[in-house]
């Protein structure tokens, strides 16, 4: 079936851009997929840090005992079998065939058999033009009990394998996600004048090429980067790495974008306090997650043109946010659904080590001017993703086009110029151990340097070590030393760190 699917695609030899769902067929290799020369031409390559859902299981060597045991294979596979079952079913929707993927157990060969059969009742797609709030307080399920990370109470599970729970309401989505929605956030006035220039700006978005094996593909939608000064659109483009490359498009702040910036602090640091008080354990800050205030300094922007683009499941990585990272992200004219799920780890036998129902698939409603915020839990314990729709209702602004803005919080002690150098001197990522039980939720640095066409990433591994307030520990040591004492923000914008500096390597 792999051989058949990647014959698909990669006949012919004329340069044409991946699809999502073929994107997916290339991040594992675990299940045999075969590396295959696939063309873009001479496009530059340049990494984006949001690409890990397609990034993840380049290819490894055997000797690296601890990032083997650190991989996120069943993920990617998943991901891998999804692209298959799309290039048998090319009609169906890639919830659906999840859905059929899951009921099997996660064998292709009887989720196309029972798709095929018609066993798997494909269930009514859900109409995502649907406009209704609907909450599940109307629904009486009886839900397994499961004490979830983090939570005070014992949540009521409500995702259960195989199927796709539908979230419209802002209480159920704070009951059970680890995000908080707020619904017209803006002004609306305020809220078309910001998609209005969004949408001009998007005119010149490109597509993100990277490497993914030894092939350059693009990424399934647009998008750029936005700073407040041009010290920083300068440190940002010469001095950090995303997945081995740099980013080309960095821009400045623009005016609706440097508007709307003080309210969106403003609701995500009311909106992690209360997530504090009211959803973690003795009302406590989780462990790692930074006490001071979120501050944001960086936005990424990206513009899903059609119901086609979409942005395939992944966490952001943490390699500049650090630890337990808050995103606050804005969503501007076409609704779409941002599906998340749960990252659930298995123990040395490959055993689920909870109610497999944890990794029921949950779809958040984004419609126009809501602010979601992914909190502070999200990345290291969920993914994310904006899955292809069947249809979208045009917006009478962007039509067919929906705008999203990720504000986030670049740490300034998580400068490229502090955090650990692999061997072949490139700042190293930062990762989590997600998906095995043994050293779950332990955070690490690898190299990320075989994602440059041409390249082999080198065996630097390093556990990390964050203190109960997320600073890294070579904050006093080094961070400290060459920063102005009491003034750590202040280095975001000092001219002095446009220049690399790598001699405290
Ligand atoms: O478009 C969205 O809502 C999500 C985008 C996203 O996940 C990202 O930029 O990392
Ligand atoms: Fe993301």
């Amino acid at each position: 079936m792999t051989e058949l699917l990647l014959g698909t695609w990669a006949a012919g030899g004329s340069a044409r851009p991946l699809t999502p769902l073929l994107l997916y067929t290339l991040t594992n290799s675990t299940i045999g997929v075969k590396r295959q020369r696939y063309s873009l031409g001479s496009n530059p390559v340049v990494m984006c840090y949001k690409m890990d859902a397609f990034l993840r299981g380049a290819k490894r060597k055997s000797s690296d005992t601890i990032q083997e045991s650190t991989r996120d294979n069943d993920d990617d596979s998943t991901e891998v079998k999804l692209a298959m079952l799309a290039s048998l079913f090319p009609d169906m929707s890639q919830e659906l065939l999840l859905d059929a993927l899951l009921a099997n157990d996660g064998s292709v060969e009887q989720s196309a058999s029972s798709l095929h059969d018609g066993q798997t009742q494909p269930k009514k797609p859900h109409n995502p033009t649907i406009g209704s709030q609907m909450s599940l307080k109307s629904f009486a399920s009886k839900p397994s009990v499961i004490e979830t990370t983090g939570s005070t109470k014992k949540a009521k599970l409500l995702s259960k394998k195989g199927t796709t729970l539908f979230l419209y309401d802002p209480l159920d989505v704070a009951e059970h996600t680890p995000c908080t929605i707020i619904h017209n956030f803006l002004p609306q006035e305020e809220a078309n004048e910001l998609l209005r220039e969004m949408l001009e700006e998007s005119k010149t978005f490109e597509k993100v090429t990277f490497k993914l094996f030894e092939n350059v593909v693009q990424s399934p939608h647009t998008s750029s980067f936005y700073l407040a000064t041009e010290a920083e659109v300068n440190m940002q483009k010469h001095e950090y790495y995303y997945y081995g490359g740099r980013l080309a498009d960095v821009r400045r702040i623009t005016p609706q974008l440097l508007l709307v910036r003080p309210k969106v602090q403003a609701a995500v640091n009311k909106e992690i306090q209360a997530r504090i008080k009211n959803h973690y354990p003795n009302g406590k800050k989780l462990r790692c997650q930074r006490p001071d205030e979120w501050i944001p300094n960086a936005a990424f922007v990206n513009c899903y043109n059609g119901p086609r683009e979409a942005v395939g499941y992944h966490s952001d990585h943490l390699t500049y946010l650090g630890p337990r990272a808050v995103i606050g992200s804005l969503s501007l004219g076409v609704a779409r659904h941002f599906r998340v799920r749960r990252i659930v780890p298995k123990d040395t036998d490959n055993n689920l080590i909870e109610d497999p129902d944890m990794q029921g698939q949950i779809s958040i409603h984004l419609p126009h001017n809501s602010l979601l915020i992914m909190h502070a839990e999200m990345q290291e314990e969920w993914k994310h993703s904006i899955a292809p729709a069947l249809a979208i209702d045009p917006h009478p602004i962007s039509a067919n086009r929906r705008i999203n803005i990720t504000y986030r919080d670049y740490k300034p002690n998580f400068h490229p110029r502090f955090t650990p150098r692999c061997k072949c001197n490139l700042p190293a990522i930062l990762r989590t151990v997600q998906r095995k039980k043994d050293n779950w939720g332990k955070y690490f640095w690898m190299c990320h340097r075989g994602n440059i066409p041409g390249k082999e990433k080198c065996s630097f591994f390093e556990w990390a070590d964050f203190d109960d307030d997320g600073i890294p520990s070579w904050d006093k040591a080094r961070y400290r030393k060459s920063s102005t004492p009491g003034d750590q923000e202040s280095i975001i914008h000092s001219p002095e760190t446009q220049q690399p500096t790598i001699t405290e390597r």
